[in-house]
């Protein structure tokens, strides 16, 4: 089995220690591995797409954004592997995919496929989610210097930073073709969101479809009641949000520059046309994984 292994040193404050024992195990259990390390944002892209031969299966280490960057790059057929070593790791959590470094290798090498259909935002790939309003303003708050030493800490001060804004902006998200309003919203293709939580139960990473959460009431006292049914995962029955699946929705807003997150990392602005990707992504997950 030949593996290209793309590593961020960025991700998670830098994993070199595990990147080692990695690689290690993955020639252990006799794949060829060539291994790259990524030198700044989209470079892992770029590295891919211009690999003339990617291998069988391309291994992105690092979190959300490392694993977004190298779908972004992947070629038709090859498989997408993760070792999540960045700090959310929500797709890891959604897969079940092993934090110890031998046996994140061996699900690699031995685990099976499974075909996640992946959404595009603006054309461009994501895999987990994307959302608008609250959610884009702390990924775009987030301090990286902050991240870098203290992790998730990061996000959450973010999000203390952005809730009194919540309800300022108003957007039109055309869900099949069916306009909708709401204060905020997110995309999301699997279940999980900020690493354990469960953000929607409806959502199917397998299916070829998104399900888009909708936050359709104004006031810091409704977002703080929305927070706290995602740490129970019940946000899908808080009144005020709608779920709804689709296959193309279309957001807008009517003030310039609104911002848009994908995977966790910021995505560009308003207007946004997300359709889910009509070619599946083979991955490899642990054989004990259901879908
Ligand atoms: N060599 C590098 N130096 C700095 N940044 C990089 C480098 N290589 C890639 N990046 C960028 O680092 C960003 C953050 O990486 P990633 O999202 O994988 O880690 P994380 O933010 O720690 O984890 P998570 O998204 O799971 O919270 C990516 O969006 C990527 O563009």
């Amino acid at each position: 089995m030949k593996i290209t292994v793309i590593y961020n040193p960025a991700a998670g404050g830098g994993r070199e220690a595990l990147l080692c024992r990695f690689v290690a195990e993955l020639e252990q259990l006799g794949a060829r591995v060539r291994l790259y390390h990524t030198t700044g944002p989209n470079d892992a892209t770029r590295y891919l797409n211009e690999l003339e031969d990617q291998g069988d299966c391309v291994v992105a280490v690092g979190g959300d954004g490392t694993t977004n960057e190298v779908l972004n790059g992947l070629a038709p057929g090859v498989a997408l592997g993760v070792f999540a070593t960045g700090t959310a790791n929500v797709l890891a959590r959604e897969l079940g995919l092993p934090k110890k470094p031998e046996a994140a290798a061996r699900v690699v090498v031995c685990g099976k496929s499974v075909s996640v259909t992946p959404a595009r935002l603006n054309g461009r790939r994501f895999i987990m989610m994307c959302g608008i309003g609250y959610d884009a303003w702390v990924v775009d708050g987030v301090n990286l210097g902050i991240k870098e030493r203290f992790g998730k800490l990061a996000y959450v001060l973010a999000m203390l930073g952005q809730i009194r804004r919540y309800g300022e902006r108003q957007y039109r998200v055309t869900v099949d073709g069916r306009p909708l309003d709401c204060f905020s919203a997110i995309v999301t293709n699997g279940r999980h969101y900020g690493g354990s939580f469960v953000l929607s139960r409806e959502a199917n990473i397998l299916r070829p479809q998104v399900q888009v959460l909708l936050f359709q009431k104004p006031g810091v006292r409704f977002l703080l009641r929305c927070l706290s049914a995602l740490l129970l995962g019940r946000m899908e029955r808080v009144d005020g949000v709608a779920s709804l699946r689709a296959e193309k929705v279309h957001i807008q807003c009517e003030q310039a520059a609104e911002p848009v997150q994908a995977d966790g990392d910021p995505a560009g602005h308003l207007p946004a046309e997300i359709v889910v990707d009509d070619a599946p992504v083979p991955m490899r997950v642990p054989e004990t994984f259901l879908p």
